[in-house]
Order: structure tokens, then sequence, then C-alpha cells
């Protein structure tokens, strides 16, 4: 039996995957995975050294807990394809959006252990942020294994379903917002003359230590930004033009836009 099985493995299946694995949280031989994708199959296999197997439903059946690491849109048809194969022994866990514990229940059986996660992508450099809500069905026990699995990779906290839409635009999505605001910053960075890849560390390394202020101080944001701002000096110049232009109003209307979008697809 398998520790664990990742039923696709694309953006996200693979993050999780390298995370587990740099952790050392189980061992390769303990991780089997699957996709319809040839080519990343076999890059997980030689990347990571994990088991890989075509058979969806030897996966399903030889796995402890199997991750969905497809798309939302593929749930339905691989739960059907699976529902027999799960044991009430196995945990069947979503990492999609507006895939709820009920609709999956409702293919598999409410009877089924089943939990609801939204990880990020930073879980590929143990810098995940993860939301998992737990079924009645799943034991103490279990819960705390699979808390253990994703703090592996990041920081995972348990957290009411209803939380998983804004989940999804504050650390599911958020990478990305992240990553547009670094290749802005770098650009500008080239325009004035830093070659590009000393722009990007720079840029990133501003961010991520920014962040760690932000976590290991305690400190208030807005606290932290006025330390910054000399009086009459540089940064005070930038603030207001970013202000000027909307900074955190696009901000706002982006996340609302996302959190709306996830909304819509849970009520689908
Ligand atoms: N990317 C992210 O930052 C995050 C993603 N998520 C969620 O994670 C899930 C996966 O996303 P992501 O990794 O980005 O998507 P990807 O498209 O990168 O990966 C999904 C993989 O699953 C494969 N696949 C499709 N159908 C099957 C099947 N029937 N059996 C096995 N494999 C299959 C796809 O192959 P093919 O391309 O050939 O169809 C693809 O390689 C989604 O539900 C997404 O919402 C959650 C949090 C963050
Ligand atoms: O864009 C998406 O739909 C997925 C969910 C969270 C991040 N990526």
């Amino acid at each position: 039996m398998y520790k664990i099985g990742f039923i696709g493995c694309g953006n996200m299946g693979k993050a999780m995957i390298g995370g587990i694995i740099n952790s050392r949280i189980y061992k390769a031989d303990e991780i089997i995975a699957l996709d319809l994708n040839e080519c990343l199959l076999s890059e997980v296999k030689g990347v990571f050294g994990i088991n890989t197997t075509r058979d969806t439903l030897y996966l399903a059946e030889n796995s402890r807990i199997i991750i969905l690491s497809v798309k939302p849109n593929i749930y339905n048809i691989i739960l059907n394809e699976i529902k027999d194969k799960i044991s009430h022994d196995t945990i069947v866990i979503s990492i999609a959006p507006g895939i709820s514990i009920k609709s999956i229940e409702d293919v598999i059986g409410s009877d089924k252990k089943v939990i609801r996660t939204m990880p990020n992508t930073p879980a590929l450099v143990n810098e995940g942020m993860s939301a998992i809500c737990i079924s009645n069905k799943v034991s103490e026990v279990e819960k705390e294994e699979v808390l253990k699995i994703y703090s592996s990779f990041g920081i995972a906290e348990i957290v009411s379903e209803k939380l998983m839409d804004c989940v999804v635009g504050v650390s599911g999505s958020s990478p990305a917002y992240v990553y547009m605001f670094i290749e802005a910053m770098a650009d500008v960075a080239v325009l004035a003359g830093m070659p590009r890849d000393k722009a990007y560390k720079f840029a990133a390394q501003s961010i991520m230590g920014s962040a760690k202020m932000v976590l290991d101080t305690g400190i208030h944001p807005a606290a932290l930004k006025d330390m910054v701002c000399s009086p009459g000096g540089t940064t005070i110049e930038a603030a207001a033009v970013l202000e000027e232009m909307g900074f955190r109003s696009s901000v706002i209307s982006a996340m609302k836009s996302c959190i709306k979008k996830s909304s819509k697809l849970t009520s689908k």
C-alpha cells in the first residue's frame, strides 16, 4: 500500500510531491502518481524517484490517501471511475476550487473520508500556504496526519469550509499576483540599468523579506510601510503614485473577482 497517490501531476501535483520529497515526510517509494501526460509522468519519476502508473484503478485501490490534483471539471469523471475502489480507510483529498466535500460525497458516498484543501505552488520550495477542511468521517489522528503532510511543504491551517472561496483569493491564486508585481519591479530595474538576473533577485528577495517581517514581527503592515517612508524621502514619492494609480483598489477589485469566480464554481 502506498502512503499517498496523486492523480494529476501538473503544476500543483508536482509542487506538492516536490515539497513532500524535500521535507522527507514520505520516502519516494511510498508515493505513487499518475497523469495522462506521459512526459510529465516521466519527469516526476525522473526528478523525484517516485512510483508511477497509468492505471487509475490500481492507484485508487493501493493508495491510503488519494490527492485529486486535476482541474475541477475532471473531478466527477475520476471520482465515478474510482468510487468502487475507495475503501472506508481511504482518504480522498480535493485541491480544486469549487469542489465541496458534499459534491465528492455525493459521488463516492457520505460514509467515505473526504478532505477539502487549497494549497498553493510555493509548496514546491516548502513555503506553501494551505487551508484544510475536514469532514466528520475523518478521525483526529487522520486530521493530524494530513496537517503534517501539508505542513511539510509550508504552513497549513484548518479552516471552515465557508471560507474556502476567500482562501482561493488570498493564497491559492495570490502567488500569480505577486509574480506580476515582481515582474513589473524587475522590468523597471532593467529600465534603470540593472542586469535582468539581478533585477529578479533584488525584487523577489525584497518581497520575501517584507513578507517575513509581517510574519515574524507581528507589526501591522501599515506601520512597517511607515518605517520605510522617510519624511520628504524617496519611498513616499512612490507610495503617493501607487495611491494615485489605484494600487490598493486594483488589488481589492482583482481579489473580489477571483473570490466571486471561486464561489460561482462552488454553486455550480
Ligand atoms: N496551479 C495552482 O497554482 C493551483 C492549482 N490548484 C488546483 O489544482 C488542480 C490542478 O491544477 P494544476 O496542477 O495547475 O493543473 P495542470 O493542468 O498543470 O495539471 C493537471 C494534470 O492532470 C492531468 N489530467 C487530466 N485528466 C486526467 C486524468 N483523467 N487522469 C490523470 N491525469 C489527468 C492533465 O493532463 P493533460 O494536460 O494532458 O490534460 C495535467 O497534466 C486544479 O484543480 C487547480 O484548480 C489549487 C491550488 C493552486
Ligand atoms: O487558477 C485556478 O483556478 C487555480 C486555483 C487556485 C490557483 N490556481
